[in-house]
């Protein structure tokens, strides 16, 4: 019989050791939660008291460990999100569009895996600018990135992308596969390991659903066929979902990785552009803008050649959306704190009228 630790569940997750009953949540649906338990698999929804009322918990995502109160007879109780050891979000705009925003919040889409797989197919689909924004929000994650460029068999010069991917993969692997020959998979042993959890992000049609078939060795998610020659595709992950391989490696794949945002991604940025950051601290004044300042470091290796140019323009407008988003949501917490205040002092002061 499975248990919860063939889901990946280690001690770690059980810090607050409660001593309860533990589940990990496989997908979600709009009320409710599927769940495998020790007991197998079940459906259940969130107590009211604790994530309604005292709003003390997370709400849960796809991948994430919860604490239960099981019923054999019917829907469960979660009554508690285990903390986690990663988790990529989405900026949630509730409805809005984004130039309308009136609430922005942090929406958990994915938790607790120990490797993203970034894929970007060597066709058309390719694009650095996505690969660099990936792996920020991967670093950020608090998981392993890894770069798997997918249908390598559609080209003929794989070294060179693999190469010009490196350099921008700064402390990540970069692996070309191809699920029709075979080729290049024999390196992805190193982490489909029992027990390890792998998220992959990339868009529509890169060969997400493939590999996970071919992982299985059955069809455990959906192909949607595409035209190569404009690499249009289909929508066809329709729901979250955590699938348990029978090698013992589990995989997230999830719509909401699709819409991942740039939410306090300033760390994820950092890893992913220490090769940027490098320079920094080395100019000549110590507020250096990095624009006509002289002895400015940055510039300095950007005519040296010491750094791409690409490099810095995709740092700065990476740092530019991350500040993007984090200005909005601090301006609408800002507000919600006034309007919260606001309200407080209303009802202190007819407290006062009523007393005097
Ligand atoms: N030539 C070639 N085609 C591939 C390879 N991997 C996937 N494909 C094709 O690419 C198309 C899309 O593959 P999917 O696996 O559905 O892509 P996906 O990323 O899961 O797409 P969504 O579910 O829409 O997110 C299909 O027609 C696959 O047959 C490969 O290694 N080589
Ligand atoms: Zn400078």
């Amino acid at each position: 019989m499975l248990t919860l630790n063939d889901y990946g569940f280690v001690p770690q997750h059980d810090s607050l050791n409660t001593g309860g009953t533990y589940a990990r949540v496989t997908a979600v649906h709009k009320q409710r939660f599927s769940l495998i338990t020790e007991q197998g698999e079940c459906l259940a929804r969130l107590k009211p008291g604790v994530y309604y009322i005292n709003c003390t918990e997370e709400f849960p995502t796809t991948g994430d460990f919860v604490e239960i109160q099981y019923n054999p007879n019917g829907e469960s109780l979660i009554t508690k999100t285990l903390p986690r050891k990663s988790k990529f979000s989405r900026n949630d705009f509730s409805g809005h569009a984004a130039g309308f925003v009136k609430t922005i919040k942090e929406q958990t889409v994915a938790a607790n895996f120990d490797y993203v797989f970034i894929m970007q197919s060597l066709n058309h689909d390719f694009n650095r600018r996505r690969i660099e924004r990936y792996l920020a929000q991967a670093w950020q994650s608090g998981a392993i990135p890894v770069v798997i460029l997918t249908k390598a068999d559609l080209i003929a010069d794989v070294a060179e992308y693999v190469a010009q991917v490196e350099k921008i993969a700064v402390g990540a692997t970069v692996h070309p596969i191809s699920v029709k020959t075979g080729y290049g998979m024999e390196a992805l042993a190193n982490y489909l390991k029992k027990g390890k959890t792998i998220v992959f992000l990339g868009s529509s049609g890169v060969g997400k659903s493939s590999l996970a078939n071919t992982l299985a060795g059955k069809e455990v998610m959906l192909v949607s066929d595409i035209r190569e020659e404009d690499s249009k595709g289909r929508h066809t992950t329709t729901h979250r979902q955590l699938i348990l391989l029978d090698s013992g490696v589990i995989i997230i794949d999830t719509p909401g990785m699709r819409e991942l945002g740039m939410w306090e991604v300033d760390e994820g940025i950092s890893e992913g552009f220490s090769d940027v950051e490098h320079f920094f601290g080395k100019c000549r004044f110590s507020d250096c803008k990095h624009q006509s300042e002289p002895g400015c470091a940055i510039k300095g290796a950007i005519e040296s050649g010491q750094l791409p140019v690409e490099r810095w323009d995709s740092y700065l407008a990476l740092k530019k959306e991350a500040a993007f988003v984090e200005d909005r949501a601090a301006y609408l917490r800002n507000k919600d704190a006034q309007h919260v205040a606001l309200k407080v002092s209303e009802r202190q002061r007819k407290k006062g009228e009523k007393r005097s």
